[in-house]
This record gives structure tokens, C-alpha cells and sequence, in this order.
């Protein structure tokens, strides 16, 4: 859904932010790609990381890869949105390009973990709607994380001894999801972003100035 306009040139609401968390390998990639495809115009927020470059992994498309000491400038000069230590490895959501989005209404997509969720609901209050993704056991989350080969055995033993903490979080989410068929989980996605979008509360100004006009014009 484009951003609509009032007669003022004002945006019917402002963006939402949704934000994609789930232990390391439930889907969070895959189904934010599907949600970017059906929703071209939702804007992705692009993180800075210090981790290494995976395989195919483009800077600038996947993140922004950054040295300890770029990532330490960006902390002191306020650039981030909210940051965070991941898997030994610093990880941020850039403020400018977010803010612009937000700025004209257009919804923003974020892949961040349970720290990151939290502090940008600190933010951002009521624009942030999360969603939080689980794997149906956590023998299909190890299974996932060694089919995707893009991570060594360490890496993969990591995440997976991380994943209860992660998985602990799941109360602090709006929407709770276990990815089992990726068909029934991208609609149920889908379906939450649609029905967000069209509450009430987020289209207040919009509504108010269509209403009186109706009203106005009666008779
Ligand atoms: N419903 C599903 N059924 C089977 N495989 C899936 C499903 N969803 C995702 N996958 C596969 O699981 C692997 C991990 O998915 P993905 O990379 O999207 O996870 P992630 O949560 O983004 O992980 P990370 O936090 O490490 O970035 C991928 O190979 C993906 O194709
Ligand atoms: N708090 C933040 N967490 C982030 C951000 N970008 C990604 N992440 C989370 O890191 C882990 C690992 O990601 P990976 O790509 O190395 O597998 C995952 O849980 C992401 O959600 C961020 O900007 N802030």
C-alpha cells in the first residue's frame, strides 16, 4: 500500500515499524525476502555489523559491514537507532535512512534481535509492531542452520547454545509465529502487516478529515 495523501499533502499515517526476531536460522531472511517481494514499497532497514562477510553476502544490500573502529565512531556520533552485542559480533540499525522512510509514511522492515526489539520500542512506541518467529523444534532449527551452509561447526554450536535465551524472549513480542510450512508463515505475516496498517489508531488524522467531509456534504 503506497502512502496516501490528504488534502494538505499530509500522509494518511506514518510508517510503521516491523520488526522480525527469532533464534538464529527459524527464517527471519527468508521471510522478510518474501514480505519485500509482495510489499515493494516497505523499506528495509539496512544494519551496520562488525561480523564477517558471508558467502554471497553484498555490503550495503545485506548490511553494512564495518571494522570494530567505524562501528565505534557511529556509536559516539549517535547514528544508531538502537545497537547491540549478537553472537560476539556488534550489530545496529542505522537512524538516517529509518528516519527518512518514516518521514513519508512508509512502512520500514527490520531483522534485529530481542535487544534491539526492546530498544526500539523504547523509541518508537506504538509504530513498532514485532513479530517473533519460532522453529517448530529445535532439531529442525540445528537442521536449518547446517542446510544453509553459510556458517562453520563453531558457528553453528554457537547459535544453537544461544537459541533457548533467544527463544526466552517470545512473551515480549506482539505477534508470536512457529515457522513450520513457509507458505502458511509469510501469510500469516502478510496478514498481520495488512491488518496493522488499517487500525484505527494509526489513520486517525486521515479518518477524522474524510468523516467530517462526508458528514458536511449530507443534505
Ligand atoms: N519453513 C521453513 N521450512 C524449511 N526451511 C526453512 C523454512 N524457513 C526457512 N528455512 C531455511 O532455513 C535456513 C535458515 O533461514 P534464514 O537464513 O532465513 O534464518 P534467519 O532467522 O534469518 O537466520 P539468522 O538469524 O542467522 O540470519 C535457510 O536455509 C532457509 O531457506
Ligand atoms: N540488535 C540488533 N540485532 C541485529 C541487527 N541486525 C541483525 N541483528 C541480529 O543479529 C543476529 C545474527 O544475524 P546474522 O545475520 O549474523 O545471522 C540475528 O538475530 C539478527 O536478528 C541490528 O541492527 N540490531
Amino acid at each position: 500500500m503506497e502512502a496516501r495523501t490528504d488534502k494538505a499533502g499530509k500522509t494518511e499515517r506514518r510508517g510503521i515499524l516491523f520488526v522480525l526476531s527469532s533464534p538464529s536460522g527459524a527464517g527471519k531472511t527468508t521471510m522478510a525476502r518474501r514480505l519485500l517481494a509482495a510489499e515493494p514499497q516497505m523499506a528495509v532497514s539496512v544494519s551496520a555489523t562488525t561480523r564477517a562477510k558471508r558467502p554471497g553476502e553484498v555490503d550495503g544490500i545485506d548490511y553494512h559491514f564495518r571494522t570494530e573502529a567505524q562501528f565505534d565512531r557511529m556509536v559516539e556520533a549517535g547514528a544508531f537507532l538502537e545497537w547491540a552485542h549478537v553472537f560476539g559480533n556488534r550489530y545496529g540499525t542505522p537512524r538516517p535512512a529509518v528516519e527518512a522512510a518514516l518521514r513519508i509514511g512508509r512502512d520500514v522492515l527490520f531483522d534485529v534481535d530481542w535487544q534491539g526489539t526492546q530498544q526500539l520500542a523504547q523509541s518508537m512506541g506504538d509504530d513498532v509492531v514485532s513479530i517473533f518467529l519460532l522453529p517448530p523444534t529445535m532439531t529442525e532449527l540445528e537442521r536449518r542452520l547446517r542446510a544453509r551452509r553459510t556458517d562453520s561447526e563453531e558457528v553453528i554450536e554457537g547459535r544453537m547454545a544461544r537459541a533457548a535465551a533467544e527463544i526466552s524472549h517470545w512473551p515480549e513480542y506482539d505477534y508470536v509465529l512457529v515457522n513450520e510450512d513457509m507458505h502458511d508463515c509469510f501469510e500469516h505475516i502478510h496478514t498481520i502487516v495488512l491488518a496493522e496498517r488499517l487500525r484505527r489508531q494509526r489513520r486517525g488524522a486521515w479518518l477524522t478529515e474524510f468523516t467530517r467531509e462526508m458528514v458536511g456534504k449530507q443534505g
